[in-house]
């Protein structure tokens, strides 16, 4: 078969709110529980079948090793990596989706691949099965990758928007280290009430209740923001990511006042679908 010559990937981002790490002693049934936004725009990737540039990303190295190829990869995101947008993620599925097209194989094995990946590199758990299906708002019922872990949708009405604020930098596997403990301890707890009560409404508060109980979302940084929460449904906080869920005629309002408050809010739409691959001949 003739190789095509560039493939464009487009991933989604995802912002967990509410998370249950579920080690194994295998990666691909090693994952988590949990919920969160998958957004849009995320990140474009150009994979080509040449040895071109590439990112400086121990993740994008370590999916093409695996294939035993060294493809050209370059990219572009409107958000920075290690601030929670799960951009680890997206860059490895990426890579990976690019490649396995390339060489006709199959898509499923490829996000199984980066799910590993990001497993042994413990910058993501549940963010490479989310960005694949994408949903809007999801709920992840079983850990793993696409084709082993078991993913829901919550719908929301078709004005929700959502708007972030970058506050800091983090490293996520000692998060995960820091974390072990508590989210053990009251992780199930909110699971459970989401998995009974798969609702928008439910997601809102939940999200909110984990960001304070794990303790991101601060007393402080909230009575920074109150001003503002009456432009929003509702917020949390992941790493180092503010997240509102926001309505249309309600998003200018909040990006004001949050530009009072000195913090820059940027506007993304959740995204129901989830990754796309496509192939073009000359590029
Ligand atoms: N400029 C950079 N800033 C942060 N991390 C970087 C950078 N360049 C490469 N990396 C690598 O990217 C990875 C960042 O992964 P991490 O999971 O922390 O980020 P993220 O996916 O953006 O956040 P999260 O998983 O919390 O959503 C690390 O392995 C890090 O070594
Ligand atoms: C581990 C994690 C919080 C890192 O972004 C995410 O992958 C998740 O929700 O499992």
């Amino acid at each position: 078969m003739k190789m095509r010559n560039c493939v464009i990937v487009e991933v989604p981002l995802h912002i967990t709110s509410i998370w249950l790490p579920r080690y194994t002693d295998d990666a691909l049934t090693t994952g988590s529980m949990g919920a969160g936004v998958v957004i849009r725009p995320g990140v474009r990737l150009r994979v080509t079948p040449n040895s071109g540039s590439r990112p400086d990303v121990e993740h994008v190295n370590a999916v093409l090793g695996r294939f035993g190829v060294g493809f050209s990869v370059t990219y572009e995101s409107p958000v920075s990596l290690g601030v929670g947008y799960g951009m680890s993620a997206a860059l490895t599925l990426g890579t990976a989706l690019g490649a396995a097209a390339l060489l006709g194989k199959s898509m499923l094995e490829a996000a199984k691949l980066a799910h590993v990946i990001e497993v042994e590199f413990r910058t993501g758990l549940g963010d490479v099965i989310a960005e694949y299906f994408g949903g809007g708002i999801e709920l992840r019922l079983r850990p793993g990758p696409p084709g082993i872990g078991i993913i829901d949708r919550i719908p929301y009405s078709h004005d929700v928007k959502i708007v972030t604020v970058d506050m800091a930098r983090g490293s996520t596997p000692a998060m995960l280290r820091d974390l072990a403990d508590r989210l053990n301890e009251v992780g199930p707890r909110y699971i459970d009430a989401l998995i009974k009560e798969p609702t928008y409404e439910k997601f809102l508060e939940l999200s909110t209740g984990f960001s304070r109980d794990i303790g991101f979302l601060t007393n402080e940084l909230e009575s920074r923001i109150r001003a503002c929460a009456r432009y929003a449904d509702s917020y949390y906080v992941k790493k180092g990511v503010l997240v509102f869920l926001t309505r249309n005629d309600e998003t200018e309002q909040l990006l004001e006042c949050l530009s009072k408050l000195g913090l820059r809010g940027r506007v993304f739409q959740l995204s129901n679908v989830g990754v796309e691959v496509i192939l073009y001949n000359d590029r």
